[in-house]
């Protein structure tokens, strides 16, 4: 018999709507908990709501929260965890979860994009495609998933990519890794060893920068506040405005660690270009290039490495590395 903690945290798949005026909300009880699934007899399931939050109000305490509850779970013996979450900062959660726990158990993470009593509403059908992932032996090893929609994506490269329609949660470049069908789960892809860092804090100020053309010198606006980290969306393969400079320099000599990711929706950021703002002449300044993740996956990231007290070389390395 599978033991299952599934943790529910709020979300549109914990909502409803409004019949009158179409406006979604929480309700007075989670739809969840009053909804009754096919599960196989052999499934066990301990239920605690832990949260009840929309998901842009989630921040990185509420995902230490989780991973702490989760360690917890490990040790009572738990074969695997399912976490119901709102869709907007989903992967982000995801994320922090796959990096600070690893491969030891588990996580599934799942959501809804339409509310429980809409028409079409998705979320009893995707928590229980997440709790025969989380209870199915092939996804021993495999770190944090997330399953929508009948797909089983990895943490690392899941995003959401549409603000409406119930396929929304894609990898690009990569694709899922596996399916839920009818009666099989099914892995098609072979995952990379990834590092883990355990953290007992998640704090620190790491604004997303995105590049765009004309944005001229508006980086400066950073030297208003004192941050802990930068996270850059550069352009195409990893090049910036020349404009950005000054403030990027100030930001290194400063000992700010500056990650950079690229903001195409597919492929990654290298150091090709040598011009003023090439990429090849940025990572010579010192800025981190960090492979394949999205800027709010690279600002986890990087949240997990400062906390975790990396000296500047195992940062670059942490960050670096695909994991
Ligand atoms: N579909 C959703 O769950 C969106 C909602 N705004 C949330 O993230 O909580």
């Amino acid at each position: 018999m599978k033991k299952i903690l599934v943790l529910h945290t709020g979300g549109t798949i914990a909502m409803s709507e409004d019949s009158a005026t179409g406006a979604v909300s929480v309700s007075q009880i989670n739809p969840l908990l009053q909804q009754s699934l096919v599960l196989n007899t052999d499934t066990r399931l301990q239920i605690e709501d832990i949260f009840y939050l929309p998901s842009p109000h989630i921040t990185p305490e509420h995902m230490l929260t989780l991973k702490n509850r989760i360690l917890r779970g490990i040790k009572e013996g738990y074969d695997g965890v399912v976490i119901t979450h709102g869709t907007d900062t989903l992967e982000e959660t995801a994320y922090f979860l796959d990096i600070t726990i690893g491969k030891k158990i588990p996580i599934i993470v799942t959501g809804a994009m339409r509310s429980s009593n809409e028409l079409g509403a998705d979320g009893l059908s995707n928590y229980q495609s997440a709790i025969r992932v989380a209870s199915c032996e092939e996804a021993q090893g495999k770190g944090t998933l997330v399953v929508m929609n009948d797909e089983i994506h990895t943490a690392r490269y899941v995003t959401k990519t549409h603000a409406t329609n119930v396929a929304t949660f894609r990898s690009p470049t990569f694709g899922p890794i596996g399916l839920v069908t009818k009666h099989v789960i099914s892995f098609y892809q072979q995952l990379l060893n990834q590092n883990n860092l355990d953290v007992h804090s998640a704090d620190g100020v790491i604004p997303i920068m995105k590049a765009y053309a004309g944005m001229g010198d508006s980086l400066n606006l950073l030297s208003n506040q004192p941050i802990d980290g930068l996270v850059l969306e550069a352009l195409g393969a990893g090049n910036l405005p020349p404009q950005t400079l000054p403030a990027l320099e100030k930001l290194l000599a400063d000992n700010i660690p500056i990650v950079l990711v690229s903001r195409c929706f597919n492929g990654v950021a290298e150091g090709v270009y040598d011009y003023e703002g090439g990429g090849r002449q940025l990572k010579q300044k010192g800025i981190i290039f960090c492979d394949s993740l999205n800027s709010q996956k690279a600002r986890i990231k990087l949240l997990v490495a400062l906390n975790a007290q990396l000296s500047h070389s195992e940062l670059k390395q942490f960050m670096m590395n695909q994991s």
